[in-house]
């Protein structure tokens, strides 16, 4: 018998506050019901496999690392706590930088680098290839568990530390829409699900469910995740992708984000929005380093472009928890919003993170009297273009649409 654990986590947009939410302004979002997955299988001993091996299936790739050459080269493996999440010391980002060098990825893969860094941190560091971490009883179970977004099945059997780890999405990567959080996110759940599952509640109609203090140890581990891939990650993408649901009765479910902290935004205004992927590749890490260069030389008037980032938010937020009652008021909020969405880009332009392909949709979408703003770090990507509700029905919707230059 084989053991496995699936997990799943979403991906999410940024309705306002990009970039500037790293400098600790307020920023607004919103999960989004497209997830990544991610499974752990490990092999009886009879199947006489020492290797932990990671498939990415979004991108037709397999690598593999004998387990005593993990044990061998990474300092620290086994001696860390899987409850207690910490940054990975420099002498083991070195060590695991060396890993993924051996696998000399082709020049157009490089971007994955930084993930399967991610990964190899996340995985020796939360399961530990060289401790006993779960001392589940030779019998065979079978659970389900949800948690907020959070869900993954257990098939469980003792086994030893070779596994292998499958990754799939339905997020573009690279893309503006949180895949590198949500792939440390559900890699987190799914390691920390076999580390101690004695805490999970089984009592959600069939489906397990983490308790706030299991997701909030998912939350930090992703995020120590997502600093190997965003280098200065503010948080956002990994909070909302572990406690954001993507929508409640078909309402957005919305969250307002500043240093660190989570509030859920009581709405019952229905939003439209239409993501528009430019298909331009980008890397969120350069993105962020380029803007606090920027604000490195220009330090006053950066300052003044993430307060005006900051204002811009909790306008957004004032405007989606203002009680709306009829279409005419809702007309005018859409307006509000559409308006105070440009006014982010224009200030996303000033932090250098916009890119031709975005001005093109912005100016295409202008045509219709429509407000586009890009999401995520920019420089490509995807973009967000506000839709009015009196066309078509209520409720809660996010429509895609492709972009050819
Ligand atoms: N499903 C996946 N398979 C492989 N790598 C992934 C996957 N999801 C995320 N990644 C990693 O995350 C990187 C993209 O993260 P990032 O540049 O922050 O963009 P975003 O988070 O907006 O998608 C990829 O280059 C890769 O290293
Ligand atoms: C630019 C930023 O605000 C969001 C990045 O999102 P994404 O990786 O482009 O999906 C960075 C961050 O907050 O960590
Ligand atoms: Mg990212």
């Amino acid at each position: 018998m084989t053991m496995e654990v699936r997990a799943r986590a979403p991906g999410k947009i940024i309705l306002a506050g990009e970039h500037a939410v790293v400098h600790g302004s307020t920023a607004v979002a919103a999960a989004i019901d497209l997830y990544t997955y991610v499974s752990l299988r490990f092999p009886t001993p009879h199947d006489n496999e020492d290797a932990l091996k990671l498939q990415l299936k979004d991108v037709d790739l397999e690598f593999s690392w004998p387990v005593g050459k993990l044990k061998a080269v990474l300092p620290e493996l086994g001696i860390k706590s899987a409850s207690s999440p910490s940054s990975c010391s420099l002498e083991t980002s070195k060590a695991i930088a060396s890993l993924v060098e051996e696998l000399n990825l082709a020049d157009a893969k490089l971007g994955l680098a930084s993930g399967i860094s991610a990964f190899l941190w996340l995985y020796t560091s939360i399961h530990g290839c060289a401790n006993e971490l779960y001392n589940v009883s030779n019998t065979y179970s079978k659970h389900e568990y949800a948690a907020s977004n959070l869900v993954a099945i257990f098939f469980f059997v003792i086994s030893d530390k070779p596994a292998k780890v499958a990754v799939t999405s339905e997020l573009p990567l690279g893309s503006g829409l949180g895949s590198s959080a949500a792939l440390c996110v559900a890699l987190s759940a799914a390691l920390l699900s076999l580390s101690d599952s004695s805490k999970l509640d089984f009592s959600h109609q069939g489906w397990q469910t983490f308790g706030e203090s299991e997701l909030d140890l998912v939350n930090k581990w992703a995020f120590e995740g997502e600093k190997m891939i965003h280098g200065r990650p503010s948080g956002i993408d990994n909070t909302v992708s572990t406690f954001g649901t993507e929508y409640d009765e078909c309402l957005w479910n919305i969250v307002k984000f500043r240093s660190g902290e989570l509030t859920h935004i009581k709405t019952n205004m229905p939003l439209k929005m239409l993501v528009t992927n430019t298909k331009v590749g980008r890397n969120t890490k350069a993105l962020v380093a380029g803007v606090s260069e920027r604000a490195a030389r220009h330090g006053s008037a950066m300052t003044s472009v993430f307060k005006a980032v900051d204002s811009i938010s909790n306008e957004v937020v004032g405007i989606i928890q203002s009680p709306v009652s009829d279409d005419l008021a809702i007309t005018e909020e859409e307006e509000k919003l559409g308006e105070l969405m440009e006014m982010n880009q224009g200030l996303l332009q000033c932090m250098g993170v916009s890119h031709s392909t975005i001005e093109t949709v912005i100016k295409t979408t202008l045509k219709y009297k429509l407000a586009t703003k890009l999401t995520g770090a920019g420089g490509g990507g995807c973009v967000l273009t506000l839709l009015p509700t009196r066309i078509g029905g209520r409720g809660m919707e996010i429509s895609f649409s492709g972009f050819s230059s």
